[in-house]
């Protein structure tokens, strides 16, 4: 009865079970714990990796052993100009990481910062309907990836440095868009360097290439703003007082409270620009897509929108919690299509932990699969269906403390930006399909939509979705600023 290593595939000499990975290992991942169970043991290269893929196994991971896994894997990707030294990423949970997540949340993430913040978003959000308002004019499809993410790049940009990084429609977004989500593409590939360390001076698929380009692109873009910002401030210029992340952490830098060099301040912002931008658009072009495919459910919620929020107001922040179908809309997304596909943790010390009988080896990497808990029929009926009904009785959040939905994570590490997405995410779909009536850009069929994805450290829809807005017949009032 002694405990022994979690079932798996048996794996092959020294490639151990890479190749049972394929081109979507979310879904490999899933089909084999369908044959050896929740919980199970794999071989990359030399690295043990257990997999996980029930809510039971996932809360004993990530609440009651939370510091048996304080890290994430180091790989040759987020090693790329040092990033994984000073990331609040790819840190150990130590003193740095503690700092770093005690300031975003102070500075960025509070209930007061967000609530100060609010007029910006809608602000912006103003600038999207306007935005869709043109299209709507000329009748043609836009391209809602391109409409979401612009406008989750404004809203992270302002936050950080009070500026817009884009406008709608002059292509000024695509090449941002191209690297943040080569950022995300790299960072999620898997990379033989990471199982045979020996390959590292080689690079074979040449994602330690690509990552130094993405990482070098943004950062140079920081450096640009943060010399601008500091030249600013050295001749008294900052005015109207900025009241960003940048101005609060060049203050903080020249402080005593702690110790943040300006290459903290290069590395937190990409990584808060990376992970808040790209997450946000995909959630929220897939709630579209699914709304789009299901034209019931999109007149349910827009009937809710009606009746709250009335026929000539604009959806606010504090309206949110009023709208019970537009949040179970948006966890249905998150259980359907979970923008980040897997959490990952490693073992810490050197001693082996034991969980349901079985061992966990010193130097475990943990994938939580939460793309199978999302679809495992056992833990929701009719699994393949996009049902926001399933949500209404409300008793399912998304803020860890329910491991079946756990789009954010959960523990230490839960997302730190889970508040400032919430509200981002409710609000841009609420005011997209409030204000408009759409329809699936021309010769497309409810059926014929694609609902492909794309793997990396996120899951996007692998084709953009393009639609039509019309307008409503009701019109509520824009105030356009
Ligand atoms: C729909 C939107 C979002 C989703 C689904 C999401 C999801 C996640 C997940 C699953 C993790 C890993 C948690 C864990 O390991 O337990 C994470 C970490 C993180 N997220 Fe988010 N996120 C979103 C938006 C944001 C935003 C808006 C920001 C900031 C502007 C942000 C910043 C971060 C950071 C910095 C981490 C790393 C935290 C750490 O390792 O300590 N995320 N996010």
């Amino acid at each position: 009865n002694s405990p022994k290593l979690p079932p798996g595939p048996y794996p092959l000499p020294i490639i151990g079970n890479i190749l049972e990975l394929g081109q979507n290992p979310h879904k490999s991942l899933a089909k084999l714990s369908k044959i050896y169970g929740p919980i199970m043991h794999l071989k990359f290269g030399s690295i043990n990796t257990i997999v996980v893929s029930s809510p039971e196994i996932a809360k004993e991971i990530l609440q009651k052993h939370d510091y048996a896994f304080p890290t994430r894997i180091t790989t040759a990707a987020t090693q790329a100009h040092g990033h994984h030294k000073t990331s609040v990423a790819c840190l150990p949970a130590g003193s740095q990481w503690r700092i770093l997540r005690k300031i975003c949340k102070e500075q960025m993430f509070s209930t007061q910062r967000l609530d100060a913040s609010r007029g910006l978003r809608h602000a912006k959000l103003q600038k999207l309907l306007k935005y869709v308002q043109e299209c709507c004019v000329n009748g043609k499809a836009m391209d809602i990836r391109e409409a979401a993410f612009v406008t989750s790049l404004n809203l992270i940009s302002n936050t950080l440095f009070s500026l817009d990084f884009a406008e709608y429609n002059t292509g000024s977004s695509q090449e941002l868009q191209e690297i943040v989500h080569g950022v995300m593409r790299v960072m999620g590939s898997p990379n033989l360097v990471d199982y045979f360390p020996i390959l590292g001076w080689f690079d074979p698929q040449g994602i330690k290439r690509e990552a130094e380009y993405y990482f070098g692109k943004l950062l140079a873009i920081f450096d640009g703003i943060i010399n601008q910002r500091q030249l600013e401030m050295e001749q008294n210029l900052v005015s109207p007082r900025k009241d960003d992340l940048l101005q609060a952490l060049l203050q903080i830098s020249q402080g005593s409270e702690y110790e943040l060099s300006r290459n903290d301040i290069n590395h937190l912002l990409l990584d808060l620009f990376v992970a808040g931008t790209d997450t946000t658009t995909i959630t929220v072009e897939w709630a579209m897509t699914e709304l789009l495919s299901n034209p019931h459910l999109l007149s349910k919620a827009k009937r809710e929108l009606l009746a709250i929020i009335g026929e000539n107001k604009q959806v606010e922040e504090y309206d949110i919690s009023k709208l019970p179908y537009l949040q179970a809309i948006i966890k249905e997304t998150f259980r359907y299509h979970p923008p980040g596909p897997y959490i990952l943790r490693c073992k810490d010390g050197n001693e082996e932990l034991e969980i349901n009988n079985y061992i966990i080896p010193h130097n475990a990497l943990i994938l939580v699969n939460i793309w199978a808990i999302g679809r495992d029929p056992s833990v929701w009926p009719n699994q393949n269906s996009f049902e926001p009904e399933r949500f209404l009785s409300g008793e399912i959040d998304i803020k860890g403390h329910n491991f079946e939905l756990i789009p954010f994570g959960a523990g230490r590490r839960i997302c730190p930006g889970l508040s400032l997405a919430y509200r981002m995410v409710h609000l841009m779909l609420a005011s997209l399909i409030h204000n408009f009536d759409w329809k699936l850009e021309s010769g497309i069929k409810l059926e014929e939509v694609d609902m492909t994805e794309k793997f990396g450290l996120s899951l996007q829809k692998a084709v953009a979705l393009k639609a039509v807005p019309l307008e409503r017949l009701i019109k509520p009032v824009l105030h356009i600023s």
